[in-house]
């Protein structure tokens, strides 16, 4: 052990815990699996499941460096002889504390068994909702009225009249309906208005609009999931839902509920309170409905109420949160031990609906509690939620029955049209074959010529490429400096761009780029050279400072102040601007590059990424459509085919026991 902690392999925690089991009198073996444990937790598995101890690398070291343990891993029985420790737990109720806990064949830290318990407890916990049916049809069917306006303008630019009606309209049964009267009436249309015969040519249960349906999701749990890709709707989708919510409550009891809106960073928060404050205006509903829906994101921290100088919140189980309905955004982004304590700070009567992403990167620390929720819950539902859905919605949605009777079943809707990206993005088909790991779609995706995505070999002549479109990219944001713009103008033009690495360190990690980009802005004498503060550093902060109300993740711009001083200037999720002096940050680091870790729940313009020329196992599939999704206009790749197709084809895996736990 203590070689291995001298190589680097474990960290001094791991060693320490290792130490403490001895120290308690843990036999070899249990003092192993110790370090173990904990050595996973630090590359985000909640758990070591034993079934994989003889075929996974231990500690990701060479077999050599464990030759001295060779003979205690392959000679023991793992489960047998754990199970007899003293130091190791089943997880009963009866059974006496213990660090370790043992449970269906997978071993835990203590504290890490008891918050999946408590997650999947809570969840399990969360039931059914009634609400009056006709009363929640007819709200829905206002809500997700057909939008003939739209319809319009894209039939307006359509080649096949048919597919489009078919993908606006989300119709699934195309077969059984009168295309001839449907063409004749879009032919002598002059105006969305003109297509309101539509609504008897093509009747609701011949179409199918999965955002109807996760709003009538909703209605029916006090716990709901709504995942998708970017731009598919997720905020719209969730905006009415909480129109239909309030509106609901209005009726029932007169008063309306307490809503919050959260997001893990507070760049998540302020781009959630721009999209629902774009969403609200849309929503066709009363003022009385609408003021009550927030217009504005935190952060979860705050949420929870930050206690300075400790691990714990201000709300908890005994002092609980004062809300009705929590939306929390971006939600792949939050750990298990956040997820719980999120959990147990609900009131028992309160609804919480999780909006991500399931196919972008888990969360930073351990655990992948948002994918291990929608892998548990599937995509089908049980018969009777089948059917109150079909009721509320007016679709046909008899789908497979769920393998498990599960609660966990009808608490999921997974929303896949984008209305982001037009049929002429290479991006959305990128991201897509790329979360599909289909190695030759993305081939074909590639050679198709889209103008919106550029692939460039990364050799010697590429990475001056890269360092060329940096300089042209941020050239607008230091010349807004120049011409003094407003801070706020000049924080906008920044985020248009962003160049993505997949890495810290190595000359395309993030620390090498960024001393490129600075010297390549320096020869171009769009910055200066010599200080480490100047005017247009751009800075990233990388640690939660809760009495300045910065937050890891926040961006901020150093600029001059009338009496030329420079101070760093941050744009807060409310939209205000806060300015400071750099020795007041807290820890931040440049951010002409970041890593893709660090831009999830942001987006840009047009974003660059690149990957290393080596295989490394950060790379995974994840990570690659993480960093894809981020662009929203244009997107430059620098990378080499074999590192891109074998990052795509290894999908992450996290070992964890949520997924069981929420089907047993
Ligand atoms: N049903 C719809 N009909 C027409 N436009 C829609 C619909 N749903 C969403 N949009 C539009 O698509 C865009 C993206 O929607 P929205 O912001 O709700 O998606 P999102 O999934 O929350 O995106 P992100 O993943 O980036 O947070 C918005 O401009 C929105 O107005």
């Amino acid at each position: 052990m203590e070689s291995l902690k001298t190589a680097g392999a474990i960290r001094p925690l791991d060693y320490q815990f290792a130490r403490f089991l001895q120290e308690m009198g843990g036999e070899p073996l249990t003092v192993l699996a110790g370090a173990l444990v904990s050595h996973e937790l630090a590359s985000g598995n909640v758990c070591l499941p034993l079934k994989d101890i003889n075929t996974r690398s231990l500690f990701s070291v060479e077999s050599e460096s464990l030759q001295a343990l060779e003979h205690l891993i392959t000679s023991s029985n793992w489960q047998d002889e754990l199970s007899a420790s003293r130091l190791v737990s089943d997880g009963s109720e009866n059974s006496p504390p213990a660090p370790l806990v043992l449970n269906r064949n997978r071993l835990y830290l203590y504290r890490y068994w008891q918050y999946e318990h408590l997650v999947s407890e809570h969840l399990r916990n969360k039931g059914a909702r009634t609400a009056d049916s006709a009363t929640v049809k007819t709200i829905l069917d206002r809500l997700f009225q057909r939008d003939y306006t739209l319809l319009f303008k894209q039939l307006q630019a359509a080649t096949d009249l048919q597919a489009t009606v078919i993908k606006w309209l989300d119709i699934v049964k195309p077969d059984s309906l009168d295309w001839q009267t449907i063409q004749q009436t879009i032919g002598n249309a002059r105006s969305g208005n003109d297509l309101a015969p539509l609504d008897q040519l093509i009747p609701d249960h011949t179409c199918l609009n999965w955002q109807k349906v996760a709003a009538a999701l909703a209605a029916t749990q006090s716990f709901s999931v709504i995942s998708g890709g970017p731009g598919t709707g997720k905020t719209t989708t969730v905006t009415r839902l909480l129109a239909m919510l309030v509106e609901l409550e209005q009726l029932s009891s007169g008063k309306a509920p307490v809503i919050r809106l959260v997001a893990p960073t507070g760049k998540a928060a302020a781009r959630l309170t721009e999209s629902i404050g774009g969403a609200l205006e849309q929503l066709n509903c009363s003022e009385a409905v609408r003021n009550n829906i927030p217009g504005e994101a935190g952060t979860l921290h705050r949420l929870l109420g930050v206690i300075p100088n400790s691990t714990e919140f201000r709300h908890h189980q005994d002092n609980p949160l004062h809300l009705d309905i929590l939306v929390v955004d971006e939600a792949s982004m939050v750990d298990l031990p956040m997820m719980t304590r999120l959990l147990s700070a609900l009131p028992d009567d309160a609804r919480i609906i999780l909006l991500g992403d399931r196919d972008q990167l888990a969360s930073v620390d351990a655990g992948s509690v948002l994918g291990d929720i929608c892998a548990a819950a599937g995509n089908t539902y049980s018969e009777t939620q089948q059917k109150r859905l079909q009721q509320l919605t007016g679709y046909d949605l008899s789908t497979e029955r769920p393998p498990t009777n599960a609660s966990i079943h009808d608490c999921f809707c997974l929303l896949q049209k984008s209305y982001r990206f037009d049929a002429s993005s290479g991006i959305g088909q990128l991201a897509a074959s790329v979360n599909a790991g289909q190695i030759r779609e993305t081939k074909a995706v590639w050679e198709a010529g889209f103008s919106d995505i550029r692939r460039h070999l990364l050799n010697d002549s590429g990475y001056q490429t890269m360092l060329q479109l940096c300089v042209d990219q941020y050239r607008p944001y230091l010349q807004a400096i120049k011409n003094d713009q407003s801070a706020r103008e000049i924080l906008s033009v920044f985020n248009r761009f962003r160049l993505l690495c997949a890495l810290r360190e190595g000359a395309c990690g993030v620390e090498g780029l960024n001393l490129e980009i600075r010297n390549a802005l320096a020869r171009h004498r769009l910055i200066e050279r010599e200080t480490l503060w100047y005017p247009g550093r751009p800075v990233l902060i990388t640690r939660n400072d809760h009495g300045l109300g910065l937050y890891n993740g926040d961006i901020g711009i150093t600029l001059a102040d009338e009496d030329d001083r420079l101070r760093v200037a941050f744009q807060l999720p409310d939209g205000s601007l806060k300015s400071l002096l750099p020795s007041r940050l807290p820890e931040h680091e440049t951010v002409f590059a970041m890593t893709i870790h660090k831009s999830q729940g942001s987006e840009f313009a047009h974003t660059a990424m690149v990957l290393p020329d080596k295989i490394n196992p950060v790379l995974t599939r994840e990570l690659v459509y993480t960093g894809i999704t981020r662009a929203r206009q244009e997107l430059d790749i620098f990378t080499t085919e074999v590192v891109f197709n074998q990052s795509v084809s290894r999908p992450t895996q996290r070992s964890s026991g949520l997924k069981e736990r929420l089907l047993a």
